[in-house]
């Protein structure tokens, strides 16, 4: 089966976006492995899927992770997903109330071309998370091959942990991340964030994505981090997230108020390719 699709990038963290409107479409986590793998596939660290609301929203958003698993949230997508529909003329509008699977979320294209979103409201409660705690903290320490270390945890639709640390270029970011990733205490698995504060309006992040390992950015991440960081009284309402992937702004105004993520959003170009993951390969 033939499928169109556009490859986007919100500061180097890659998609392939796929109109599920006006194709039929179904995806199998093979599928998705395939698209997203580097060498055999097209390549990406997550597949979009545009579909038609089933609820009082434009649009409905899914999200798939390099490793075939769906999500629940992806804030670089969410920028790539209004520019995705707004260029292919699935609305005029540019600002659209998107269904995701944990809620609704309202991307919209600023005139400079740049996209704010409005996330939703941040929660901290372990069970929400999910993580397992016996109660709610603004830190926790986590045992990592006997190493204790100080995260904080948020769920901005997904979940995060983020831990402050001194540099990120010396962060432990692939080893500890992907034991963050997958510890116990996480039953749906965890996005580990390392963050360095320069200061209080600026930070540096890496990310280890769950299901898709470190990317050049994590827009959800970005907000975990800034969130966490404002929560512990160590940064400002309005932060500034350098990613290896570029910049882009957080904004959040304290508890019970949503957050908002301001970045670019660009399309790199337009395929289409075979849904048969095993044509690609020899394996004989
Ligand atoms: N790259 C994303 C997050 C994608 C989903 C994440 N890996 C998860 O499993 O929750 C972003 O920009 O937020």
């Amino acid at each position: 089966m033939k499928i169109k699709f556009t490859k986007m990038h919100g500061l180097g963290n890659d998609f392939v976006v796929i109109d599920g409107i006006n194709q039929a479409i179904s995806l199998t986590p093979e599928n998705i492995r395939w698209l997203a793998d580097r060498h055999f596939g097209v390549g990406c660290d997550q597949v979009l899927l545009v579909e038609k609301a089933t609820n009082n929203a434009d649009f409905r958003y899914r999200i798939f992770n390099a490793d075939g698993g769906e999500v629940e949230q992806c804030g670089n997508g969410a920028r790539c997903f209004v520019r995705f529909v707004y260029d292919h003329s699935l609305t005029k509008k540019k600002e659209i109330r998107v269904e995701t699977a944990s809620g609704l979320i309202f991307p919209r294209l600023e005139s400079d071309g740049e996209v704010t979103v409005n996330m939703g409201i941040p929660t901290f409660e372990p069970a929400d998370i999910p993580f397992l705690a016996e109660k709610h903290d603004l830190t926790y320490t986590l045992d990592i091959n006997n190493k204790q270390i100080e995260i904080s945890v948020v769920s901005i639709g997904n979940p995060h942990a983020v831990q402050i640390v001194s540099d990120i270029e010396d962060a432990a970011v692939s080893t500890e991340g992907r034991l963050i990733e997958s510890h116990p205490r996480f039953p749906q698995r965890v996005n580990a964030g390392f963050m360095q504060i320069i200061d209080p309006h600026h930070i540096k992040l890496r990310v280890y994505e769950r299901g898709a390992g470190e990317t050049l950015a994590c827009g959800t991440g970005a907000c975990a981090a800034v969130i966490t960081g404002i929560a512990r009284g160590l940064l400002a309402s309005k932060v500034k997230v350098s990613t290896h992937g570029g910049n882009l702004w957080v904004q959040w105004e304290g508890k019970n108020q949503p957050v908002f993520m301001t970045g670019p959003a660009v399309t790199v170009f337009e395929g289409v390719t075979e849904l048969s993951p095993n044509e690609h390969r020899n394996e004989k």
